[in-house]
């Protein structure tokens, strides 16, 4: 089955289709983690974007349910060099995609649109599985709305309120499309967790008698997360507040700090960031904004930085019981490095 994907600079490449027949469009984002494809496919901070893979063999080991950071993928699409059609023992990555109606092309010289894209900046992109139409699918990339003009995070946040009850301190999720890792994490130390939608209201929130509020990850523009944005406002100062990723630019933007979009952002799960002790950790991230340290209030202090490109990896306010990192502590795929450090630290701030 042939399959193209356009850029919206006018580039095309023709490869081969795998899942089914049909289109999407999107951000062409990429990611240089070598394993852990289903966790990142699922990783709900990727709604909205076709996520290409610089490591050239993906699928290797199959699809293991167990891996899922959500219930599906949500990826708008798969761009690979070469997947592997035959693992030794579960679902190959390509029959899950067709059984799940999900768009993916092969054969694509990845690393050398990361290179583009690094250059370029991010681009949109269109994916046509069963057609080589390349006009077509830039057409379709140049016509796909800006991420920062989607509303995505409805798609992927809870309808309801629901609770998974621990024996310790009750903290207040609020859901912008939450990985099950970060679940794990915190329920591993005991937590009672209720989560909440992106647009719980703060009275709706207080309803659960919190002891701590925890803004998630979730995708597009974090501007767009208003809810979580007067949740923190409101919260600020009598809760401790933590976030991860969107979470850590909510916090930011509830303080008056400004976020903005990145040339290309971070993706992977080899992303080094230096804590300002020295320390550096090997970190997952996936994430194309990011908050302009500059901009915090006096109070915050920075607390962690990317090695690469200098940008805010984590901050902390002590005053107001506030920590938040840019990273993913919860890995998944990724190096565990961070795990035990930064919820220990996040539980033990709940008194
Ligand atoms: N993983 C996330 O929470 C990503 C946050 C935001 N969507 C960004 O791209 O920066």
């Amino acid at each position: 089955m042939k399959a193209v994907l356009g850029l919206e600079d006018g580039e095309f490449v023709v490869g081969e289709g795998f899942g089914v027949e049909g289109s999407c469009s999107g951000e062409l984002v990429f990611s240089t983690q070598m394993t852990g494809y289903m966790e990142a496919l699922t990783d709900p901070s990727y709604a909205g974007q076709l996520l290409m893979f610089t490591f050239p063999l993906v699928g290797n080991y199959g699809v293991d349910h167990d891996n899922f950071q959500s219930p599906g993928v949500c990826a708008l699409g798969c761009i690979t060099r070469e997947v592997c059609t035959h693992p030794t023992t579960l679902p190959s990555l390509p029959d899950f995609f067709e059984e799940n109606n999900l768009f993916g092309i092969t054969g694509v010289d990845t690393r050398r649109l990361t290179v583009k894209t690094r250059e370029h900046g991010t681009m949109r992109a269109a994916l046509i599985v069963g057609s080589d139409d390349g006009e077509e699918a830039v057409r379709m990339a140049r016509a796909a709305p800006d991420v920062a003009e989607t509303d995505l995070i409805p798609q992927v946040s809870c309808d309801e309120p629901f609770r998974i009850p621990g024996r310790g301190k009750r903290i207040a999720v609020m859901d912008l499309g939450i990985k099950k890792n970060i679940v794990i994490s915190l329920a591993r130390r005991g937590a009672d967790l209720y989560l909440f939608p992106h647009d719980a209201t703060p009275a709706e929130i207080g309803a659960c008698e919190p002891e701590a509020l925890f803004i998630t990850n979730g995708p597009g523009d974090p501007q767009r997360a208003t809810g979580a944005i007067n949740a923190v406002k409101h919260y600020l100062g009598e809760l401790p507040v933590f976030g991860i990723c969107m979470g850590n630019q909510v916090a930011a933007l509830a303080l008056g700090a400004e976020t903005y979009k990145m040339k290309f952002g971070h993706r992977g799960s080899n992303q080094p960031v230096r804590h300002m002790n020295g320390q550096i950790y090997i970190t997952t991230q996936n994430h194309g904004f990011a908050v302009d340290a500059g901009t915090l209030p006096e109070g915050c202090r920075v607390a962690y930085e990317n090695v690469n490109d200098g940008s805010l990896e984590g901050f902390c306010d002590e005053d107001l019981n506030l920590f938040c990192v840019q990273f993913h502590p919860e890995a998944h795929g990724g190096p565990h490095d961070t795990e035990r450090p930064i919820f220990d630290l996040m539980y033990r701030r709940i008194v």
